[in-house]
């Protein structure tokens, strides 16, 4: 880190943290006193309690969104994102102090600015190459506005060399400014929807980048100010590109691996998850949980951003992203599977045996629960799976409206008012706590998160006792395989008149599975 540069004035309207003459000391008490103006582009899941920080820590923030409805409810003191603890109040008492505002006029924020902050989204063309028009944009509305001095981070996670190779050269030119004329930084957004204040204010250490060692100076004032943990500086703004980049990578190829070893639960007999869960005793084992596919518009999209210009062959990390795909199809395979079977094994009568002849309901159309968003979410896949093979496809979310995803809406309240041959729980929000599986008539439950135990308090013997016929895609943590009904230790030993104990969590019973 550059140790104190003494800087003799600070020029009027607020200084720049690039460059000039101000010491860091200064720099840091200028920036907490509202004398630095900043502007945070993209006010979503991340952009909300991002500029929300930024201004409890600074008190000038101006948030800018294209979505006049946003900046409305923002204006109103109100937050538009579900799922945050903490957000709600702490946009309403920024707003209410005059210390964050809102508006749809990018190139007024950035004309006022000092601090540019850009956290728009990411996304991927249908070529799966990285769409980079809206950061683009953006940057072109900052650059109509940037002075000598004035510092662009960019949190949005970009292609590694975004920074140095598009971004800079596109400040630049429409600024009129030279490189060295103002700061550029990658300072990657490490928060999770639904822990975002917590992640933002310092969970982790935030990682830092910039296209050259001022820049990443001055990226490292304003977080050591943000952020009550650590500013890790790395060498330039494309290792730090680099390091999200690889976070999200990890993850994807790593639930890959889980959904590779889910999936052979089933001609192996065992419940993977149980085995997986007690492989990662050892702390050299992390492996991560199947589930019927990987969702969000982050883990399923950075991949890409290497994939699409990387000279090297990269057939891990691209075989994976196959892994997952793949999941959606994977689990309705083995609801058709359980489905023939429904009848023969478990005397489930009046279920439908052929997909082509069943109702089906997806419960959790959003990716993660309490999270509305359902870009790349797996229920898509199932979605899709299920139709392409004629099934009558029902919907259950609370925060999505199942119609806008091609199927037929129904409320939690409405289900026991249908009879399904099946459902297929994606995406166990918490209001699926209420759901009433015994007075739903006999269907087959896929489970593709294994999620069934935790939501309604069944152990293994009661699921598999239960009514319906589970499938749990990778077998449940608890010990049970995949499939259908067993005869359970315990109504064994009822009918035996024994008093053993009931099975133990995580204990399997050695049953035959049917
Ligand atoms: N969602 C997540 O868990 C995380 C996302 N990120 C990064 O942050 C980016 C944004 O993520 P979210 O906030 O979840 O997206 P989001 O979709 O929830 O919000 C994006 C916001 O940007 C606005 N917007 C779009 N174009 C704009 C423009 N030209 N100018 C100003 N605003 C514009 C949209 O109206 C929307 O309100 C992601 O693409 C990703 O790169 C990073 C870490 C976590
Ligand atoms: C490295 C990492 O875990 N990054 C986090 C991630 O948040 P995000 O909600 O997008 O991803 P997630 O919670 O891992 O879930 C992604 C998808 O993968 C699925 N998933 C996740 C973990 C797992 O073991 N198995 C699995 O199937 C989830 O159900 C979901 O559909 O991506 C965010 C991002 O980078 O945008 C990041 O800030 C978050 O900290």
């Amino acid at each position: 880190m550059t140790a104190d540069r003494t800087r003799a004035t600070e020029p009027d309207g607020g200084i720049g943290l690039y460059g000039g003459d101000v010491s860091e000391t200064r720099q840091r008490e200028l920036l907490t006193s509202g004398a630095i103006p900043v502007a945070v582009y993209g006010l979503g899941k991340m952009g909300l309690p991002l500029s929300a920080v930024y201004a409890e820590t600074t008190g000038a923030v101006t948030g800018v969104d294209v979505d006049p409805s946003v900046v409305e409810t923002i204006r109103r003191g109100e937050s538009h994102v579900v799922g945050e603890p903490g957000l709600a109040d702490l946009v309403a008492d920024q707003v209410d102090a005059g210390r964050l505002e809102a508006t749809t006029d990018g190139p007024a924020a950035a004309e006022q600015a000092r601090i540019h902050v850009v956290i728009v989204p990411t996304l991927l063309d249908d070529r799966n190459d990285p769409d980079l028009t809206t950061v683009e944009s953006v940057v072109d509305d900052i650059g109509a506005g940037l002075e000598p001095g004035d510092l662009v981070i960019a949190e949005s996670t970009l292609p590694p060399g975004t920074c140095r190779d598009v971004l800079a050269p596109h400040l630049a030119a429409t600024s009129g400014l030279e490189p060295g004329e103002f700061g550029l930084a990658f300072c990657p957004e490490r928060t999770a929807s639904g822990t975002a204040l917590r992640d933002i204010r310092g969970q982790y250490p935030k990682v830092v980048g910039g296209v050259d060692d001022e820049s990443t100076r001055a990226a490292c004032v304003v977080y050591g100010e943000l952020s009550d943990n650590d500013v890790h500086p790395v060498s330039d703004a494309t290792t730090a590109e680099a390091v999200k980049v690889f976070e999200g990578v990890y993850r994807d190829v790593n639930i890959a691996l889980a959904n590779e070893l889910g999936r052979l639960a089933d001609e192996l007999g065992i419940s993977a998850r149980e085995a997986m869960h007690t492989a990662n005793e050892l702390p050299m084992c992390q492996l991560h949980d199947p589930g019927p596919g990987v969702g969000g518009h982050c883990i399923p999209f950075y991949p890409h951003f290497l994939l699409s210009g990387a000279d090297e062959p990269m057939a891990l990390t691209r075989t994976a992203r196959e892994v997952n795909e793949s999941m959606p199809a994977v689990v309705v395979g083995r609801l058709e599977r359980e489905l023939a079977a429904a009848e023969v094994d478990d005397g489930l009568e009046g279920v439908a045996t052929d997909l082509a002849d069943a109702s089906v309901v997806v419960l959790g159309i959003t990716y993660r629960p309490g999270v509305e968003e359902t870009r790349a979410s797996p229920a898509l896949g199932v979605i899709d799976a299920l139709t392409d093979a004629g099934a009558d496809v029902a919907g259950v979310d609370p925060l999505v409206d199942p119609a806008d995803y091609g199927v037929r809406p129904v409320s939690l309240a409405d289900l026991s008012a249908e009879s399904f041959d099946a459902a297929v729980l994606v995406t166990p929000h918490e209001e699926f706590r209420d759901l009433e599986w015994d007075a739903l008539e006999p269907m087959v439950v896929a489970d593709g998160r294994d999620a069934l135990g935790e939501l309604t308090g069944w152990d293994a013997l009661d699921r598999h006792e239960s009514r319906h016929r589970v499938y749990t895609l990778g077998g449940s943590s608890d010990g049970s395989p995949p499939a259908g009904r067993r005869e359970s230790r315990r109504s064994t030993e009822r009918m035996a008149g024994s008093s053993a104990d009931p099975l133990e969590p995580g204990r399997t019973d050695g049953g035959d599975d049917v």
